[in-house]
């Protein structure tokens, strides 16, 4: 077992910092050439049959934890090194890929000496673990900080969510992952609504690396609500947040899946993809969004605002719940079966120039509105949209700055100060944009790319882009054209359907005003108080551990 700088036979172009022959824990009597380089390690088993068939060739970006351990029986003197891999690897029964547990563990008996055996498995192991920790996969966004190793975590499950099935996926797979990782945790399994906003709002976070939750998206808004009610918000928001599928939509964990360059897997498969990545432990920035009612206090977002169509079957399918994901299907059919229309008043301010000198353009000739079943043709982001006022975007900016000071929406409240709303019982500041319908089948503003693990909505949202992606679909709408619209979305194909009644366009700030006397209004999919309400981006406010 020596350290050397030179090429294993047939490996790849890294230098080899680590050479060994081993035998396999499980197999005592195949011996093993085992190399590690920068970037792999290299298992060559010592037989006679050809090299290629008998190299394995392990990427260290897919390794989460590697650790070196004692031989049960005293009188052994070997030590074992156990290193464990999620790589990408083809399914058995469908096409595509997904991550996939590979262990390979071996026997370390060259030295009589039963310490001199334990402590070349520890070398090996920490190199193992540098190594993988400085690997990062290409795609990765940037990261601002990483967890430490050992890291501590307070793990909160909610045995209710999704088919109540996530204590025992916790059980079944990451209870293994995180020890695999080096991961210490604490596990709390939630026993009410709230439990987990009001543990986080008194939890010392100084004890703790992250805070983690096994759930739907429901436990992780009572997350982060509970750390932006605290009185050192500024510094408990910066806590390292994961998330783990659990429940029935998913749609966060579904996201960071996404943002890691992966494509479309089962809800198990999503489960150790997003497990993989806690245990790589990379720490990136999330946008959140402030959300404003009229009576309720101030609430903040990570993922989407709906009112109609979406808000409607997300929360009138809960009673299909014991069936999984299935129920937003379910509830899709019912609903698209007696569609509504709801009535009200969507205004915004654009998140960048193009689409604002878009609107100003329109503002002299507005397109008329649509006639007609289908969706011939695909609306232009800031069509069929009003400006407040006749002011250039220069003046306006200026004299929202002053306006926004002094009658700021939430001055006096805990978190972060809107800048950008006034009072929701004010005038909108004059550079919003108004959209001239008022009759809609469905507003949804989302800030991450799924609203469930099949609904890639918003395919070009990133975790902090700092964007409110807005869409609405005009009353008006086929029912079979708002069905393959929404089928469409399952990859995120809709923006390309030309649909004439959806609009997608992005904002850093909107206000709803609904007309219509009932209905249900969701953040994060939870109900909140139905009225009007509006919403502001906070750029990379939160942390969220995503590769
Ligand atoms: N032990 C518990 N019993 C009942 N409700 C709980 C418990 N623990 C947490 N809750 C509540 O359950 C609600 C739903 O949880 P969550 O959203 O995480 O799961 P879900 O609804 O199944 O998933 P999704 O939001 O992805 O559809 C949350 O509002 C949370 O407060």
């Amino acid at each position: 077992m020596n350290d050397r700088s030179a090429e294993p036979d047939g490996a790849g172009t890294a230098p080899v910092t680590l050479y060994g022959e081993f035998t396999l824990a499980g197999a005592r009597k195949v011996r093993c050439a085992v190399s590690l380089t920068g970037k792999e390690l290299i298992v060559q088993r010592l037989t006679s049959s050809p090299v290629e068939r008998n190299k394995l060739v392990l990427s260290l970006q897919d390794c989460v934890g590697c650790r070196a351990y004692r031989s049960s029986d005293s009188l052994d003197p070997a030590s074992y090194l156990a290193a464990y891999f999620y790589p990408l690897k083809r399914r058995w029964v469908s096409s595509g890929v997904s991550r996939q547990r590979v262990e390979q563990c071996f026997r370390l008996a060259e030295l009589q000496d039963r310490r001199a055996n334990q402590e070349e498995a520890e070398k090996w192991a920490r190199a193992v673990r540098e190594r993988s920790a400085r690997q990062r996969y290409p795609g990765d966004g940037p990261c601002v900080s990483e967890l430490p190793r050992p890291c501590r975590i307070m793990l909160l499950v909610n045995p209710q969510s999704g088919k109540g099935q996530a204590l025992a996926l916790y059980n079944s797979h990451v209870q293994r992952m995180l020890s695999e990782a080096g991961v210490l945790h604490t596990l709390v399994i939630t026993e009410r609504q709230n439990h987990a906003r009001e543990l986080v709002r008194e939890t010392d976070l100084s004890q703790l690396d992250a805070v983690v939750i096994m759930s739907g998206d429901g436990l992780l808004y009572e997350v982060i609500n509970g750390l932006l009610e605290r009185p050192d918000w500024e510094e408990a928001v910066r806590t390292p947040l994961g998330v783990l599928p659990g429940g029935s939509g998913n749609a966060l964990a579904a996201s960071i899946h996404h943002y890691s360059g992966a494509s479309l897997v089962s809800s198990e498969e999503l489960l150790v993809s997003c497990g993989f990545l806690l245990c790589k432990g990379l720490v990136s920035r999330m946008d959140l969004v402030s959300i404003h009612l009229s009576s309720s206090p101030r609430l903040f977002s990570f993922l989407s605002l709906a009112w109609g169509f979406v808000a409607d079957v997300d929360i009138e399918s809960e009673k299909y719940r014991h069936i999984g994901a299935v129920r937003f299907t379910i509830g899709t059919l019912v609903r698209l079966a007696s569609l509504r229309v709801y009535r009200g008043r969507l205004s915004y301010l654009p998140a960048g120039e193009g689409c604002a000198r878009g609107a100003v353009k329109l503002r002299h000739n507005p397109p008329p509105p649509p006639v007609g079943p289908g969706c011939p043709s695909r609306d232009s982001p800031c069509q069929n949209t009003l400006y407040n006022s006749c002011h250039s975007n220069n003046s306006l900016s200026a004299r929202r700055t002053e306006s926004v000071s002094s009658r700021s929406a939430s001055s006096s409240l805990p978190g972060p100060s809107d800048s950008l709303l006034l009072p929701l019982d004010q005038p909108l500041p004059s550079d919003w944009v108004v959209v001239q319908e008022e009759d809609f089948v469905l507003i949804l503003a989302m800030y991450q790319s799924h609203l469930a693990e099949d609904m890639l909505v918003a395919p070009d949202a990133t975790l902090d882009d700092g964007t409110i992606h807005l869409f609405y679909i005009r009353a008006g709408i086929s029912r079979i054209a708002l069905l393959r619209l929404l089928l469409a979305m399952e990859k995120g194909a809709h923006l390309a359907t030309n649909c004439q009644h959806l609009v997608h366009t992005k904002v850093r700030a909107l206000r709803l005003e609904p007309y219509s006397p009932k209905g249900i209004i969701t953040v994060d999919g939870e109900v909140v108080e139905y009225g009007p309400v509006q919403a502001e981006v906070h750029r990379g406010l939160a942390r969220l551990i995503s590769g």
